[in-house]
């Protein structure tokens, strides 16, 4: 009987149309077909399996018990295309009934709409299942629907029976529409009707495996006795009355499928949204992807320059802490100083206390002290007056002073002159080491006395020869007295000579030519003067201490504006032969050196080919002298190891101006150490050394001859007749300054030599040779 309402409904659903009479007619037939639809009925029941069910030409094929799902389990999306039969579309959302259940696992919706499908989504599966339901048992696919999907639909039916039949769901709760309440409200009769099937038998999962389907007829039948098969009266209110309760269930269902519908539409709503929420995420989730590549890009960079930057800090915090470690050793040796400065200051603040008493006896003092100042101030005062005064009175005296300087000089030259322009000074000289032994070991020169610093006395015991001392001064016989300029006895130092004859050297810077020669026989200390030692400074002779005052001079005359200019020559005179001493061998070669004269009115001469050396220092004259000396030939003879046998001249051409007084003048300084005097018997020499003696000699008679013949004022005066006296014309006339030594031996056995010499120095001590005179410049 069930399965015949079943019939009759999907019949009616797919002609709702029909008339009520044509739906009576209809009935009326399948009351005569009801034997076999109450058959066809119990075949189901009975086997419980699959059936197909023929209801006018229709077929319908219902799901066994293998076919259904197990309780609980939802329906999975691998469901076959024949699970979707009237919206393939839409299988996405083909979900079995069971889903309606609550204790069905819901699918996972995203957070944002999850309250909305919670609500909605068992409701649009099962209105999709109910209308698909409806549509297959409405036969419009009863020809073709596959076992399948029959199966399916049959199950999907049954479902939404069980649904139709009032069981509570939330589908109903969620919706809430005023559709639900319309179809709850047609629905009343037939929910009445299936209230007892629920009571009977509860709608569980259970139940879906073993469907127990009761037909309305039965339902009816059970409410009300069976009527008779001739009641067909009755028989046909009963089918009214099922075809009002199939009607009104049908408007239930089309409410309902109007409301699924819309519920649908909602849902194809919903799910664009979702799709464009999908799309959103979908880009969201792109671009959030890139923005996270971006970032951990970035975050990659700030790692790198994080771990940069905290190296970097690594080495400055080293840094720190080296230069903290070296702060601290700074400070620690800092502590120690304080340390020692706080002891400092601790020994200083005793000090000071007692420093403090001290001070205030010595306020005391200067208390005191400040009384007696004040009156030393008031003393002080009158004494600068009388300083004053005595200042202008020194100003006076050093005017007087310079005034009597001046006149002093004038009468000094006035003097020389009164003495005549040659003087001489007779030098005699120590016994030596070996001389001193011989002499049994006593310095004392016994045959010379020395009577003043101006006379001597030479003793001569007998004269082998006969000779007498006539025309000589003699205390008694053999005693023969001798006055000169200045006598120096054999004790007089160098630098004691020399003062005798500084003013010469200023004379020569005054512009006037001097002349200084030494004269004495072999060994008697010529050289020695002239020269002196030159490694010892105080046995330095006259030419280096002449040539040092006059540098000396001329940087005190710079002062007064005077400026010179110095050239020095040296030569030697050699067997009346000139050689330039200040040439090298080389410089010298195949050069002649002749005496010419630069001036007839001056007689000048000049030498030819001599080398002119431009100084100006004492220094570079010392280097030349030195030089000069290597050069000079030495001859070894019987009197003396280191005789020169030749006449050396060491000229200094010395030429000032003074820039104040527009004073000019120039001088010439003549330094001569001549040959030995000796005599031919005595010396012993042959052979070149007796022509080199007889040489000397006659250039040194010729010199006593030129000296006579200017005492004498002759007129003619024999310079010409030796080098020596030509060279030194300009000066030995009456132009120039001349100072002669006569050097004496002190020994005994030289006494004849000695007597010579004197004999000579106090013949030219008796010439007058006139007055120098100065040379100015204009
Ligand atoms: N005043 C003196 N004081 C000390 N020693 C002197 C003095 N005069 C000369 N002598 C010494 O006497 C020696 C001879 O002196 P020097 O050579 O000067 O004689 P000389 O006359 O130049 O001889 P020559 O004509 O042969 O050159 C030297 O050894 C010298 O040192």
């Amino acid at each position: 009987m069930r399965g015949q309402c079943c019939v009759w409904w999907c019949w009616f659903k797919h002609h709702q149309h029909f008339t009520q009479g044509t739906l009576l007619s209809i009935l009326l037939i399948s009351v005569f077909f009801k034997d076999y639809c109450v058959l066809f009925h119990k075949q189901i029941t009975m086997s419980n399996l699959p059936t197909t069910m023929a209801t006018s030409g229709s077929k319908l094929r219902l799901p066994g018990p293998s076919k259904l799902k197990p309780p609980g389990t939802p329906f999975k999306r691998q469901a076959s295309d024949g699970d979707l039969i009237t919206s393939p579309n839409k299988k996405a959302r083909q979900i079995s009934p069971l889903d309606s259940s609550d204790d069905i696992v819901q699918p996972k919706v995203p957070p944002m709409r999850q309250g909305t499908r919670l609500t909605r989504q068992p409701q649009t599966k099962m209105t999709k299942s109910a209308s698909m339901a409806n549509l297959s048992v409405g036969g419009q696919r009863r020809n073709t629907m596959h076992s399948k999907s029959s199966t399916l639909t049959n199950t999907k039916m049954r479902a939404s029976t069980v649904n139709l039949t009032g069981r509570p769901s939330n589908i109903t709760a969620a919706t809430g529409t005023a559709a639900a309440a319309r179809a709850a409200a047609a629905r009343k009769p037939v929910h009445n009707i299936t209230n007892r099937v629920v009571n009977s038998q509860p709608v569980t999962r259970n139940s879906f495996a073993a469907p127990k389907t009761t037909s309305t007829s039965e339902v009816v039948s059970k409410g009300k006795p069976k009527r008779a098969p001739w009641d067909m009266k009755g028989r046909l209110q009963d089918m009214e009355t099922q075809v009002n309760s199939f009607r009104s269930e049908r408007e239930s269902f089309e409410d309902r499928l109007s409301g699924y519908n819309k519920r649908i539409e909602l849902l194809e709503h919903e799910k664009q949204n979702l799709n464009q929420d999908l799309e959103q995420y979908q880009t969201d989730f792109l671009a959030n992807r890139k923005e996270a590549d971006k970032l951990s890009e970035i975050l990659r960079r700030e790692q790198t320059e994080r771990n940069l930057e905290k190296q970097e800090l690594q080495r400055k915090i080293e840094d720190m802490e080296y230069e903290t470690s070296s702060l601290t050793r700074k400070i620690k040796a800092r502590d120690e100083d304080i340390s020692t400065r706080e002891e400092e200051l601790a020994g200083l603040k005793k000090t000071l206390s007692n420093m403090t008493s001290q001070y205030a006896g010595i306020e005391v003092q200067f208390s005191s002290t400040k009384m007696l100042l004040e009156e030393r101030t008031k003393q002080a005062s009158g004494l600068m007056e009388e300083v004053n005064q005595l200042k202008a009175t020194v100003t006076t005296l050093e005017n007087k002073l310079t005034d009597s300087d001046t006149l002093r000089r004038k009468l000094h030259n006035l003097v020389q002159e009164l003495k005549g322009n040659i003087r001489v000074f007779c030098r005699v000289r120590p016994l030596l080491n070996e001389e001193i032994k011989n002499n049994g070991g006593s310095d004392v020169i016994h045959h010379i006395s020395f009577m003043d610093d101006r006379t001597l006395e030479l003793c001569k015991s007998a004269d082998p020869n006969g000779s007498t001392m006539s025309g000589l001064k003699g205390r008694g016989a053999g005693t023969i007295e001798f006055s000169y300029d200045k006598v120096f006895q054999p004790s007089s130092t160098q630098a004691e000579v020399f003062e005798e004859i500084s003013q010469l050297a200023q004379s020569v810077l005054d512009g006037y030519n001097v002349c200084v020669f030494a004269y004495g026989q072999t060994g008697s200390g010529k050289t020695f003067t002239m020269e002196g030692d030159h490694e010892n400074e105080q046995l330095e002779g006259m030419i280096p201490r002449t040539v040092k005052h006059i540098f000396s001079t001329m940087k005190q005359l710079e002062d007064k504006g005077w400026s010179y200019k110095a050239e020095a020559s040296f030569l030697e005179i050699y067997n009346e032969t000139i050689r330039d001493l200040l040439a090298t061998p080389k410089e010298a070669k195949n050069l002649s050196y002749d005496m010419k004269l630069v001036d007839n009115k001056k007689n000048e001469h000049y030498v030819t080919n001599l080398k002119v050396v431009p100084v100006t220092c004492e220094a570079q004259i010392q280097k030349l002298l030195k030089m000069a000396q290597q050069q000079r030939a030495v001859a070894s003879t019987n009197m003396n190891e280191r005789s020169s046998r030749s006449h050396s001249v060491f000229q200094l051409k010395l030429r000032g101006e003074n820039t104040k007084t527009s004073d000019a003048c120039e001088g010439t300084l003549n330094l001569v150490d001549l040959a030995g005097s000796e005599r031919l018997k005595e010396s012993g020499s042959e052979g070149a050394r007796l022509t080199e003696t007889q040489s000397i000699n006659k250039s040194l008679s010729n010199l006593g001859n030129v000296i006579m013949a200017l005492g004498q004022k002759q007129s003619h005066i024999p310079y010409r007749n030796s080098k020596l006296t030509h060279l030194l014309q300009s000066s030995l006339g009456g132009n120039s300054k001349t100072l002669m030594f006569v050097n004496v031996s002190p020994l005994e056995m030289c006494v004849n030599e000695t007597l010579n010499s004197l004999r000579f120095a106090t013949k030219v001590n008796q010439c007058n040779i006139g007055t120098a005179t100065r040379q100015q410049k204009k």
